[in-house]
């Protein structure tokens, strides 16, 4: 059996996509835990950095570490400029050679200790997507002052209420996907600033997907600062009703 597990092990690949903006100080420790865990794993891995032209150097330092951990481990696919979160992933998809994509914030909110645990959750029910949670059992926010409660929360509250979704968290972005699922549901997304991790889930029920939960901790970043403001949340209503009306 030891035998079997290791080539169901060998067969699969995970693309770990990063995208930063302004992430100087956070990329070499997210990098070193990332390598660590998944070292541990014994599965094959890949980190995809998609650096949208940060000013503060974050390029330069994600150099630096693919110097250090390899080529074939630390991919970059930079863009010159700041193009968005969602065009960010779709970027790193296309360069992804792995059969599974884990998606994850580069800012230390989303701790790399949760990625065995979404492997361990994909293959306990071959699910499609998996996606973390902060919103059931252990799951939860830490650093986050009551307004960014209060938005992440109705936000949640509001999609679950008018779309019946399928998944308690529909507003993180710490999941795992099956490569070719993510590909159809991207292509499919027609959002692209923060209410594409909505849509993302919407879509994956339309196509009758599976999504399995895994409880993750979302600590609030320590360094540098959160992109989301007031004209994320118009956005992301405007994202709201319309799904609403179509889906
Ligand atoms: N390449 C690229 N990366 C970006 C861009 N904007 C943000 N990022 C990177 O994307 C990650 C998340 O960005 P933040 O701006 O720190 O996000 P946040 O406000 O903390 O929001 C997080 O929580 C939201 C709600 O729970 C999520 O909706 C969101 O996706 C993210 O996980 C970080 O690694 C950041 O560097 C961009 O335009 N381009």
């Amino acid at each position: 059996t030891e035998i079997m597990a290791k080539d169901s092990k060998a067969n699969d690949k995970y693309s770990i996509l990063l995208p930063t903006y302004n992430e100087h100080d956070n990329l070499p420790i997210i990098i070193w835990l990332i390598v660590n865990y998944m070292d541990k794993s014994g599965y094959d891995y890949e980190v995809i950095v998609i650096d949208d032209g940060s000013p503060d150097g974050t390029l330069e330092v994600a150099e630096q570490l693919q110097k250090i951990y390899g080529e074939d481990k630390i991919v970059l696919r930079p863009r010159a400029k700041k193009l968005g979160l969602g065009t960010a992933y779709v970027h790193g998809i296309k360069h992804a050679t792995g059969n599974f994509i884990m998606i994850m914030d580069a800012d230390l909110s989303h701790h790399p200790k949760f990625i065995p645990e979404f492997i361990k959750k994909q293959k306990s029910g071959n699910y499609d997507v998996v996606s973390g949670t902060r919103y059931i059992g252990t799951g939860g926010v830490y650093g986050w002052d009551f307004k960014r409660k209060l938005v992440s929360r109705g936000a949640n509250y509001l999609t679950q209420l008018m779309l019946r979704p399928g998944a308690s968290d529909l507003t993180g972005s710490f999941r795992l996907y099956k490569k070719d699922v993510l590909q159809k549901l991207t292509e499919a997304c027609i959002s692209k600033g923060y209410v594409f991790q909505m849509e993302m889930i919407i879509r994956a029920r339309q196509f009758n997907y599976t999504i399995g939960e895994v409880p993750i901790t979302f600590v609030d970043r320590v360094y540098g600062e959160s992109k989301l403001g007031g004209s994320e949340i118009f956005q992301f209503v405007k994202g709201l009703l319309y799904l609403f009306a179509t889906t």
